[in-house]
Formats: C-alpha cells, sequence, structure tokens
C-alpha cells in the first residue's frame, strides 16, 4: 500500500470515549451503558480504553459513578483502563477500584488550569508530584496530560514553549507518556507541528500523545502533520464524543472511527477492527440521543443500510 513518508508503521490509540466523550453529558449516563461501551470497545480491539475519571462529582457529576463503572468492568488481559485522578484523593479511590493506570491533569494556560481544577499551573504541579509518586510507588503508571496546547477559551494564543514546560514538568516527575491536548480545537497543523516541535525539545516524541479535538474541523489534519514528525500515539473519542465541561463551546474529539479510517487508509496498522468500531459508534450515539460526530461512521452505516436495503 502506498504510503506517505516519514509516518510511524503502528500507531496507538487511546480511547478516550468512556470518559471525554461522556463526561459533558448533561443527563445521567446509566453505569451498565458505559460498562457496556467499554465491553464494545474492547471487543473491537481497542487496547487502551479511558474508563472514567475520580474527580469531585460536584465539578463533573457524570463521573460520581466512577467506582461502579470500574467494578463492573471485565477487564481483558492485555487492555488497560487509565482513569484520571487529579489529587490524592481521586488516586487512593482509583487504587482502592483496582486500577493500574491513572492521569493527572495539568494546563498551559493559567487561567483554564484555575477553572478546570481550580489552581495555578504552579499549584497544580505541586499536587501531581506526590501523586505522581504514591502510584508510582503503587506500582500504576502513569499519563500527563496538558490542556490547552493550541490555544485557551479564556486566553487565546498559547506559546508552544509553554506547553513545553509543563510537558517537561509531568515527564521529570515520572508521567510515563504526556497526552497534548487541543481542548477546543482552535489549531491548524502549522501551529500543531509548532508546538510538538518545542515540546520534543525535552520529551522524546515517542512519550507524546496527541489529544485534538474537531471544533473547527481540523483534527485529522493536525494528526496527520504531527504523525508526520514521530507522533504515534493518538487520543480519540468513539463518535466524535466530548468536551470538556469548563472549556465552553469545545466539540467533540476526533472521533476514533475517523482516526482508523485514515490510517487504514495510509496502511498504519492499529489493531482495531472498523467495523465494530463504528457499530459501536452508532450504538453510543442511539444511546445518549446524539448524531454520530464521525463522518466514517455516518458513510459506514449509510453503505450498511444501502446493501442491506
Ligand atoms: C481537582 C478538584 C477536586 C479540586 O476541587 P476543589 O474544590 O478545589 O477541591 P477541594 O480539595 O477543596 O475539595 C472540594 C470537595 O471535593 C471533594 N474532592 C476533592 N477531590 C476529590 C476527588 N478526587 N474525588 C472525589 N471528591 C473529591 C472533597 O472531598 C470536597 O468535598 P466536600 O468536603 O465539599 O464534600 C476539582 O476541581 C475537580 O474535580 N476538577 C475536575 C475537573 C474535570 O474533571 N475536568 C474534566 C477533565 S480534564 C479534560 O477534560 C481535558 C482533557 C484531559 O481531556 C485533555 C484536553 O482535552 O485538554
Amino acid at each position: 500500500m502506498p504510503r506517505l513518508s516519514s509516518l510511524p508503521a503502528r500507531v496507538k490509540i487511546v480511547e478516550v470515549g468512556p470518559r471525554d466523550g461522556l463526561q459533558n453529558e448533561k443527563a445521567m449516563v446509566a453505569t451498565d451503558t458505559k460498562v457496556e461501551l467499554i465491553h464494545r470497545l474492547c471487543d473491537a480491539g481497542l487496547s487502551v480504553i479511558e474508563a472514567t475519571a475520580f474527580v469531585s462529582p460536584k465539578w463533573v457529576p457524570q463521573m460520581a459513578d466512577a467506582s461502579d463503572v470500574m467494578a463492573c468492568i471485565s477487564r481483558k488481559p492485555g487492555v488497560t483502563y487509565p482513569v484520571l485522578a487529579p489529587n490524592l484523593k481521586g488516586l487512593e479511590s482509583a487504587i482502592e477500584a483496582g486500577a493500574t493506570e491513572v492521569a493527572v491533569f495539568g494546563a498551559a494556560s493559567e487561567s483554564f488550569s484555575q477553572k478546570n481544577i481550580n489552581c495555578s499551573i504552579a499549584e497544580s504541579l505541586d499536587r501531581f508530584r506526590p501523586v505522581v509518586a504514591a502510584a508510582r510507588d503503587a506500582n500504576i503508571a502513569v499519563r500527563g496530560y496538558v490542556s490547552c496546547v493550541l490555544g485557551c477559551p479564556y486566553e487565546g494564543e498559547i506559546a508552544p514553549q509553554k506547553v513545553a514546560d509543563v510537558a517537561k514538568a509531568l515527564f521529570d516527575m515520572g508521567a510515563y507518556e504526556i497526552s497534548l491536548g487541543d481542548t477546543i480545537g482552535t489549531g491548524t497543523p502549522g501551529k500543531a507541528q509548532a508546538m510538538i516541535d518545542a515540546t520534543a525539545k525535552h520529551v522524546d516524541i515517542e512519550k507524546l500523545a496527541a489529544h485534538f479535538h474537531d471544533t473547527y474541523g481540523q483534527a485529522l489534519a493536525n494528526l496527520l502533520a504531527v504523525l508526520q514528525m514521530g507522533v504515534a500515539t493518538i487520543d480519540s473519542s468513539v463518535a466524535g464524543l466530548g468536551g470538556c465541561p469548563y472549556a465552553k463551546g469545545a466539540s467533540g474529539n476526533v472521533a476514533t472511527e475517523d482516526v482508523v479510517y485514515m490510517l487504514n487508509g495510509l496502511g498504519i496498522e492499529t489493531g482495531i477492527d472498523l467495523e465494530k468500531l463504528a457499530e459501536t459508534g452508532s450504538w453510543i450515539a442511539g444511546k445518549i440521543g446524539r448524531q454520530s460526530g464521525s463522518k466514517a461512521n455516518l458513510a459506514l452505516a449509510a453503505k450498511r443500510d444501502t446493501v442491506g436495503a
């Protein structure tokens, strides 16, 4: 199969639908539905599925059933189910629930940090340090997120060096991978490359993940731009669900179906069954009463209907 030059042969997809995809839903999604979503994603071949968030239920009510979700999922060997843990309280609950991987989440924007986790960037890093240390002592891997890497809903432009500084701090404290979030999807390919360029001077590019939202329809273009630089881990959400409750106007994450369709076309391995994934996307969109945000999903569903007619 013809391939663009400098692309990785294999990409790891981190499915964030059950957490990032659902956290902003106003109506409570039943725990059973969340659990079934995780099982279906697993069945479609996803090997990293961010399951839930151990955050304050006052801040994000949709994640209040985190312990129940973790208790009800049947864990498949070889699959990891990371969860968010913003502080030691979250980590303790995550450990109690049997999590084997947690994620701390910081930001490259002061205003977003305040709105999202109620502290400054420096305070957040001080708060994360003992979380990462305690997690590692308990043999739990830690992922680090940086939000607003290509723009902030409150501050606008964010300098690539700010992203690099926070990514470096998280990596130096022991996070094994740093996920770079274009929280409001304002990035364009050149900006995405400049941000990766600055960050990769401090954290090896193999340790960076792209977590791009599709608010302006740029996510796939941005992903292709950073794949060409060597990024080989992509966060995405089935049916393009998602958005941060503390980032007004942020629409969904890039849809996993769209990412897999693009990667398949490029001959890049993911281990994911696109048909099963698309069925899962249609299923969850129906469950929460939304149209799928994935163009590939809509196209595949239309094709299925035509063939079945
Ligand atoms: C960080 C805090 C807790 C600080 O919130 P705070 O109010 O400053 O915390 P606090 O320590 O003063 O505690 C306040 C209350 O929360 C409780 N509490 C405290 N911690 C926990 C916990 N872990 N689990 C459960 N409960 C907790 C604590 O016990 C207390 O309860 P009360 O005494 O009032 O009854 C809060 O701001 C919070 O939970 N924020 C989470 C916001 C969030 O989840 N945002 C979405 C995820 S980030 C995202 O989506 C972006 C990302 C990652 O996808 C990447 C991208 O796209 O950019």
